[in-house]
């Protein structure tokens, strides 16, 4: 699977499906995110999306249950991405909705994983899917920076749940993850920098780069849906 981030515009969601992108993510409650969408804008690039293939994903670092659900509700979104530091509780009571598909951001840096030890906590909870993105300087999402194998590899033994390799994810370093990717709950990869030209806008040759490169590594026999496992 290649899930790409940040759409902004009708554009972006049509170039992501003509691509033939998997997911598409859609930012919504996304703490000083660069493209952060208000929730009318989030919902209606959700449709856009539409619900077949690609996939629309909210992504939010979104805490408060009241506010997570009243977006989750207003965008129609079936699968929720929360990037942030939300605890198993949260994921437990969203879990809770028939159908929604919650992935759970796990970040990685230097000193390990700050969720390490309450990844089966995630998991009784009914996470979905696991998404591995590097916490570079103390900074959360879109930093362009590599999750080390080994690091990743720590992470990804504790877990039995499937999951997706972010951070710094690009056309043409498939071979330095290539211990990651070999891993048998590896699912697919979420690039964000690396899809976008100079200008940060998303880049039809760079997406289709992207998939090329990675699609290829992706699977596992229930890579078209994980909540089904
Ligand atoms: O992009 C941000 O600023 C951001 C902030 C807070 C939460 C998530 C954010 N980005 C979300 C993503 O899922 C990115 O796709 C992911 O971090 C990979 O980005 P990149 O390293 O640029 O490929």
């Amino acid at each position: 699977m290649v899930k790409i981030c940040g759409v902004e515009s009708g554009r972006d969601v049509d170039l992501l499906r003509d691509c033939g992108a998997d997911l598409v993510g859609v930012w919504c409650g996304v703490a000083d995110g660069p493209r952060d969408l208000s929730v009318d804008r989030a919902a209606a690039l959700v449709a856009r999306v539409g619900a077949a293939s690609p996939i629309p994903v909210l992504v939010t670092t979104l805490t408060d249950e009241r506010r997570l659900r009243n977006v989750v509700d207003r965008t129609g979104a079936r699968w929720v991405q929360l990037h942030g530091w939300q605890p198993p509780a949260l994921v437990r009571r969203l879990k809770a909705e028939p159908g929604l598909v919650v992935v759970k951001v796990l970040h990685v840096g230097e000193g390990g994983c700050p969720e390490q030890r309450i990844i089966p906590a995630y998991e009784r909870a009914g996470t979905d899917l696991f998404l591995l993105d590097a916490l570079a300087a103390g900074r959360v999402g879109s930093t362009g920076t590599m999750v080390g194998a080994a690091a990743a590899l720590a992470v990804v033994d504790r877990c039995t749940r499937p999951f997706l390799l972010a951070g710094g994810i690009s056309p043409t370093n498939r071979a330095a993850c290539e211990a990651v990717v070999s891993h048998p709950l590896y699912h697919g990869v979420d690039v964000d920098g690396a899809a976008r030209d100079r200008r940060g806008r998303l880049d039809a040759e760079r997406v289709a780069q992207l998939i090329s490169a990675w699609r290829s590594s992706a699977a596992g026999p229930d890579a078209d849906n994980p909540a089904d496992d």
